[in-house]
This record gives structure tokens, sequence and C-alpha cells, in this order.
């Protein structure tokens, strides 16, 4: 059942004559993990300022579990924990210490905070480094305590700006792993943005593709892709043991499957795209004809494919209503391949 959590309501917040963030209206539900994705300057950060009550909208509102973020930020800031891109500890002070500093900070009671700052090393995979120093902490380490400071004041709502900037692969998928399990466990509402699409696949429920302070897309991972790739959403390469001979045959034949919108056939392989998961009779039809299939693989679509193909529609809807697609579009997948 939708149980809002964040809404936002024809937001928009402008700098000077620059719209950072236009007319935006969206609503995330308890328990959800929702990323917000979008290149630098798209106006992600502006957003989840004006969320937590640091900056003022210029129109429209922010409720966050139902407080007004711009009139009772205080009331806001209670029930969210923000991690923000560059969080900062005291370097000099060891990992436990600045946990239970920020516990004591959150008026966790003194006799306490202690147990509870560890719990939450524990929690978090730090539970063997709880005494080195902050500032002998590695970056994926550092992200791991950030969480843990955050955890600790046991918010209903966890917004990250960037959450993985400059961890390696690894320490990557443990990081968001970990975010995946404690939402699943505590049910915690978990908003982050990001510009690296593989990452925040492997973890968000839904994602909005954010543009130029615009939301252009909102929708769950799987249903953006079945939209976009509607006349290919099956997609399936069928490899054989031998050279291909009768192409004409089987690429007659399979064109007049119910769904199949393209066959390609090269020499020892068939790449067909259906609307619809017809692989079984794939597979049978070639078995049928005695041919010795080495491998079937069906494609799956990846948040960087969705992001492209929707550029590409984006521009050929605009051109084909005689405007041409706008430089920022164009340059956009230099942006987001950094
Ligand atoms: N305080 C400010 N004064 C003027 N312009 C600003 C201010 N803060 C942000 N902007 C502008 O607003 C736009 C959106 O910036 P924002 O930081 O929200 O983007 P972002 O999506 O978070 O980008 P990044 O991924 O680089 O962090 C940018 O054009 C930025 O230059």
């Amino acid at each position: 059942m939708e149980n809002p959590v964040i809404e936002l309501t024809g937001l928009s917040k402008l700098y000077g004559s620059l719209k950072a963030v236009d007319n935006l209206s969206l609503t995330i539900n308890r328990g959800e993990i929702y990323g917000l994705l979008g290149p630098n300057g798209a106006g992600k950060t502006t957003t989840i300022l004006m969320m937590l009550g640091l900056t003022e909208p210029s129109a429209g509102t922010v409720t966050v579990c139902g407080y007004n973020a711009t009139s009772n930020p205080v009331a806001v800031k209670k029930k969210v924990g923000y991690m923000p891109d560059n969080m900062g500890f005291y370097d000099g002070m060891s990992a436990l210490d600045n946990l239970v500093y920020m516990g004591r900070l959150n008026g966790i009671p003194e006799s306490s905070v202690r147990r509870r700052a560890m719990e939450m090393m524990d929690l978090v995979g730090l539970g063997q480094a709880i005494n080195k120093k902050a500032a002998a902490y590695s970056r994926g380490m550092k992200q791991r305590l950030g969480l843990a400071e955050v955890l600790i004041k046991q918010p209903e709502v966890i917004i990250m700006d960037e959450p993985t900037l400059g961890i390696d692969h690894a320490g990557v998928s443990a990081f968001l792993s970990l975010i995946r399990q404690l939402s699943n466990q505590q049910n915690i509402t978990v908003l982050l943005s990001s510009h690296h699409l593989n990452q925040v696949q492997q973890v968000c429920d839904r994602v909005g593709i954010f543009v130029e302070g615009k939301l252009l897309a909102n929708d769950h991972i799987a249903r953006l892709s079945n939209h976009l790739f509607a006349r290919d959403a099956h997609v399936v390469t069928i490899t054989f043991d031998d050279n291909i001979s009768n192409r004409d045959e089987y690429h007659a034949a399979l064109m007049s499957m119910e769904g199949v919108t393209r066959a390609t056939i090269s020499e020892k392989a068939i790449e067909v795209s259906c609307t619809r998961n017809a692989t079984p009779e794939f597979v049978r039809y070639f078995v049928a004809k005695g041919l010795n299939i080495m491998g079937v693989h069906q494609k799956e679509y990846g948040l960087e494919e969705i992001y492209q193909r929707y550029f590409e529609n984006n521009l050929t809807e605009k051109e084909s209503n005689g405007k041409p697609g706008n430089l920022f579009q164009r340059s956009f997948f230099k942006k987001i391949k950094k």
C-alpha cells in the first residue's frame, strides 16, 4: 500500500534567472529506495537541500514525514538522516568516539550512547575498526562511518548525496548491499542521488531521471525499460555450432512468429527482437530443424541503455517537431560517461 513519506509538489528553485529546479512533483513511499539520477548541475543537490529545509523553494512545497520542510525544518531534521557527499569527521578522534559524539548531539542518553555507537559500528561492518582514528579510515570505511552516524539517530528517512563517490567497485557493491539490507530490515526510506547509473540500478526500487531541473522520467527500472524498449523488449541471441545455411527460410519463419520485430542472422548466430518472451519457441524451431544450439543469451537492459534510449527518443521527437534537440542533450552522454 502506498504510504508517502516525501512529497514534492510543483517545486521550483531559481538562482537569479537560472531555474535549478523546475516545477518538480514527486512522491516517495515508505520503505522505498529511490534513485535521483542526473548529470552534474541537474538540480539534485538543490532538491535535496529543499527537502532538508536548508534552502527555500521559489515555488511549491516539500513535505517530509508529514512536516513542511520549509516552515518546519527542525521537525524534518529529527526524522531524516542526511549524508552529504563529503561527510566530515574529527580526524584526531577514534571512529567510535566520533560516533559517540554524534549520538550525544542527537540527544542519546549518556548511559546508552556508547553501547548504541558500538551496535551501529557492528551494523555497518566496522566492528573490528572502532578504535582506529577517523583520519586513518579509507574512503569506503568513511562512507560506512557516515552511515553509522546517520543511523544512530534512528531516522525514518535517509538522504544520501552521491554516496559511492570515490569508492572502488567492490566497496560500492558492499555499501549498496548494506543500504538495501537496512532498508529491508528497518523499513527506512532511502533517497540517493547519483550519476552512476549501473550502481543505482543494483539497489533502487524506482528511479527519477533528472535533467536541467526537470524530472524527465520516474518509474520502476523494469517498467522504464518495457516502455522505452517496447518493440524489442526481449532480445535473444542464439548461437550454433556451425555456419548457418537456409538463412532466408529461417528469417521468414522467425518474422512470421507472433511479436517478432527483427531477426538478424550472422555466420553462427541469430539475434531476434520480440515484444514478448518467445525464447522457448525459437529454440524448439531450431532444434526441430536439426541445428545444434551452443548457447542462448537473453539481453537485459541496464540503466545506461535506458538513459541513452530516453534521450534518443527525446531528440527524435524534438527533431520531428522541427525543433533541433538542444546542445545540452547532445553533451549529456559525454558527461554521464565520465
Ligand atoms: N547557491 C547557488 N547559487 C547559484 N547557482 C547555484 C547555486 N547552487 C546551485 N546552483 C546552480 O544550480 C544548478 C543545479 O545545481 P545542483 O548542485 O543542484 O546540481 P546537481 O545535480 O546536484 O549536480 P552535481 O551532480 O554536480 O552535484 C547548477 O546550474 C548550479 O550551478
